[in-house]
């Protein structure tokens, strides 16, 4: 068959058109000739309702799947960290590209309020760190709360574990209507996944990573999906696959997974490759911050490939785990 123009299906946001572009590119060295087909995601069109109460998975990939399946494009780009853990029915996998920075960041406004979070001269201050069991809460005056905007449970779950007495309000929308909200808004600060705003060159200089932030599974990975069976656009997408990056994203994926996925409980987990090991952690948090039951695997590349399930097996047989996803599954069924 003589080779057709790739119709690359991708949402209309300027992050989501930047990440097709990419591909679109890397088609292009290899020879292929591709086009952009722009879908409006559900997840898109919503964006008042906090996206744990839109209730389902995959509010941002389903009309692409659509599409997929009813041949109006031949793959989609996705972040993956917004791809469900378990592909539609006749929608495969077709590569991962060469994850960008994996790390949720702070854009805040004014330097002096760092130090109520214990950041202080450029660095993250453990010393300062907040425990909930201390009633002597250093470094967050009770009187000057810090409040910051997201409206990821997973970002919220992890900001009040570290500072409780903080304040969260909720942010949705594309990173560009984030930053304005955030800009019009009397918060401190709101939380971002860098690789979002370093893509399209909107990171701010008034923002500090959160090393000790545990990013969403598969954080600033692109995955590109095909149609089941059409090897011409599985094959097309092959010489940009990077291999490294699919392992690590499937550890993060299958931990999500065994641990019950959905984007209503609070579970981050990272696998970094460095040299020929694999180091994973994980963490699943009570959507209140109020615990955090964290997990670290540390194995071979060549053992590595069940980690993700492994470290979500463990964790499950924690009470505190258990009791976690309880107080998830009642609180919104
Ligand atoms: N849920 C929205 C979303 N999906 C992917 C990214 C950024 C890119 C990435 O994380 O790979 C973002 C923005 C954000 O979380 O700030």
């Amino acid at each position: 068959m003589a080779a057709q123009t790739l119709r690359i299906g991708t949402r209309d946001s300027q992050l989501a058109v930047w990440q097709a572009t990419l591909v679109q590119n890397l088609l292009k060295e290899a020879g292929i000739a591709s086009e952009l087909v722009y879908i409006k995601s559900e997840g898109d069109i919503d964006t008042i309702t906090p996206l744990y109460d839109l209730g389902v998975t995959g509010v941002f990939t389903k009309t692409l799947d659509a599409a997929l399946l009813n041949k109006r494009i031949d793959i989609a780009v996705h972040s993956m960290k917004d791809v469900p853990t378990k592909l539609a029915e006749g929608i495969q996998q077709a590569a991962v590209l060469k994850r960008a920075s994996h790390k949720d960041i702070l854009v805040y406004k004014n330097e002096q309020d760092l130090e109520a979070i214990g950041f202080v001269n450029g660095e993250w201050n453990e010393g300062e760190i907040v425990k909930r069991e201390t009633s002597n809460v250093k470094g967050c005056d009770q009187h000057s709360p810090f409040t910051i905007g997201t409206s990821s449970v997973r970002r919220i779950a992890q900001w009040l574990h570290r500072y409780p007495t903080n304040k969260v309000e909720n942010l949705r929308g594309n990173v560009n209507t984030r930053l304005r909200k955030l800009e019009e808004s009397n918060w401190q600060g709101a939380i971002f996944a860098a690789a979002g705003l370093e893509r399209i060159n909107l990171r701010p200089e008034h923002s500090i990573n959160l090393d000790w932030m545990l990013p969403a599974p598969s954080q600033g990975a692109i995955m590109v999906v095909c149609r089941e069976g059409d090897h011409q656009a599985f094959d097309a997408c092959q010489p940009f696959n990077d291999e490294a990056t699919a392992l690590c994203t499937k550890i993060e994926k299958d931990f999500l997974r065994v641990l019950m996925g959905g984007c209503t409980t609070p579970i981050s987990g990272l696998a970094v490759k460095k040299g020929e090991t694999i180091q994973f952690n994980g963490n699943i948090c009570a959507p209140d911050g109020s615990d955090l039951v964290s997990i670290e695997i540390i194995k071979e590349v060549k053992d590595s490939a069940n980690v993700g399930e492994e470290a979500g097996k463990t964790l499950l047989l924690d009470a505190r785990t258990q009791h976690i996803i309880e107080t998830v599954r009642n609180g919104k069924q």
